[in-house]
């Protein structure tokens, strides 16, 4: 007989399995994973995955755990099978059972972990938050908020795209009362739970006024209510209209609120407009993507986090393609290099250019791939303004010999081609020319920022 899994069944399996690899390792292999269901008879445990890669590392070299952990939870031995599935399915199947199981570490973390300590995640605070041009503003006003709450910035609104850091400024600003003020009651909430849990207190008929009693007590008796996601109640119009009364009593009552949302209050056009200009009351701050160097220094301080020798020229390099590649999400950044530091821990192998290219291939477009040393040549050569028939002939004038040695940089670092075969592309050079080009502008990178602007611009040009 085929069940589906129960998902405390599956938290539990899940954390037994986080006690037994390392928390990249579970990150990137286990977390994603969906349960399927559980075949009592043939005795098999079913989960699916959309990314084949993991499926093949989970079965050659993590079956095991995954088996114990199963076996350590039913209390019975099953055999785990991990089918392939695409997203499209995954979503389908999610959107028939009752809860979001991809979402499970998350929800661990907030709903059980933490819910003594006020659903805060330890990890998110203000000494690991970023601060670059495109978060100064909402950084200092949420740390504003969090030195004086309810007194300067009340409420305090936070708008910005998907995984750009408005829960963790959230989280931290949460921690930072806690630790300052450790009586205070915070409360940490996602619009979805706000709602989830008025509608099971609205559906239970025989208990309706104790529960509704219960609810809005839990709210309105905080010192801080952080309510994550807002844009999630549009539309909804008894969960906006509870939340009216409960943002009024905060209100009134002189707590903190702060918000956050993926637009500006003024777009939320399906929101109650009583809400909607309640927001605007005070400060409305926005986080913006990040730009090239605040890429790169959340990305240093992830990989030191996971200890990884940021010094290291190689990842150093690693961090910069990453931070060339993913521009908008910060969630994704952070998991492109967290997939390749456990990737190299895996293989065994050392983090280089060339690894992180193979084993990355969902940031890197198959053009990146496909790129020639005849397109680099071109496109460098357009860049100049010089003519192909320049780049290859002997011409030693820096406007000619300059851009020929980052065109032969760029074949190096960006194709396969050997030494000799780019030698042959620029004029039937000599393979030591191109060495001595490559270590020529590869050194001069390491000093010279304007020539690294000037690279990378000519990188995004080629791919
Ligand atoms: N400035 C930053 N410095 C360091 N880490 C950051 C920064 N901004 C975001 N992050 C990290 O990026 C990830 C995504 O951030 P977060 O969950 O806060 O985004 P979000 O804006 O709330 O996204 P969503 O709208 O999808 O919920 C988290 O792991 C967070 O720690």
């Amino acid at each position: 007989m085929k069940k589906k899994i129960e998902e405390k069944k599956w938290r539990d399996i899940l954390s037994e399995i986080n006690e037994n690899v390392t928390d990249v390792s579970y990150r990137t292999w286990f977390a994603p994973l969906v349960p399927l269901e559980v075949d009592e008879d043939a005795k098999v445990f079913y989960v699916a995955s959309s990314n084949d890669f993991a499926i093949g590392i989970l079965k050659t070299r993590y079956i095991s755990i995954f088996e114990q952990a199963v076996e350590s939870v039913f209390r019975k031995k099953y055999k785990v099978v991990i089918k392939e599935k695409t997203e499209e399915e995954i979503e389908n199947f999610l959107k028939g059972s009752s809860g979001k199981h991809t979402q499970i570490e998350e929800k661990k973390e907030t709903e059980e972990e933490f819910r003594e300590e006020y659903f805060l995640n330890p990890k998110y605070n203000f000494d690991n938050f970023v601060v670059g041009s495109n978060n100064n503003y909402a950084h200092a006003v949420a740390l504003a908020v969090a030195e004086s709450p309810a007194v300067v910035y009340n409420p305090l609104f936070i708008y910005g795209g998907s995984g750009l850091g408005k829960t963790h400024l959230m989280h931290a600003i949460g921690h930072y009362i806690l630790e300052h003020n450790p009586s205070s009651k915070v409360l940490y909430v996602s619009s979805e739970m706000f709602t989830s849990e008025l509608i099971k207190a609205i559906q239970d008929k025989k208990n309706y006024n104790s529960k509704m009693r219960a609810f809005k007590k839990k709210y309105r008796n905080v010192d801080v209510l952080l309510i994550d996601d807002i844009q999630f109640i549009e539309g909804k119009e008894s969960t906006q209209a509870e939340f009216f009364h409960t943002f009024n009593a905060l209100y009134e009552f002189e707590k903190q609120i702060v918000i956050s949302s993926d637009r500006h209050p003024s777009k939320l056009t399906d929101l109650d407009e009583r809400l909607r200009s309640r927001f605007q009351w005070n400060i409305i701050a926005d986080i913006q993507p990040p730009d090239f160097e605040t890429r790169v220094a959340i990305l240093r301080n992830k990989a030191k986090q996971e200890n990884v020798d940021v010094e290291d020229d190689d990842m150093l390099e690693v961090i910069d393609l990453i931070a060339e590649k993913v521009k908008f999400n910060i969630r994704e950044l952070e998991s492109a290099l967290t997939r390749i530091i456990s990737y190299s821990r895996i293989f065994n192998e050392r983090i280089t250019v060339k690894f992180a290219r193979k084993n990355l291939n969902d940031i890197f477009s198959t053009s990146d791939f496909n790129i020639t040393c005849e397109t680099i040549k071109k496109t460098v050569c357009k860049k100049y303004n010089i003519k192909i028939s320049d780049i290859e002939s002997a011409k030693r004038k820096r406007e000619f010999s300059h851009p020929r040695q980052i065109a032969m940089y760029l074949c190096r670092e960006l194709t396969d081609s050997s030494l000799p075969k780019i030698g042959e592309y620029f004029g039937g050079r000599d393979h030591t020319t191109v060495l001595h080009a490559y270590e020529k502008i590869s050194a001069e990178l390491k000093t010279n920022s304007l020539m690294a602007e000037e690279i990378r611009r000519i990188k995004d040009d080629i791919q």
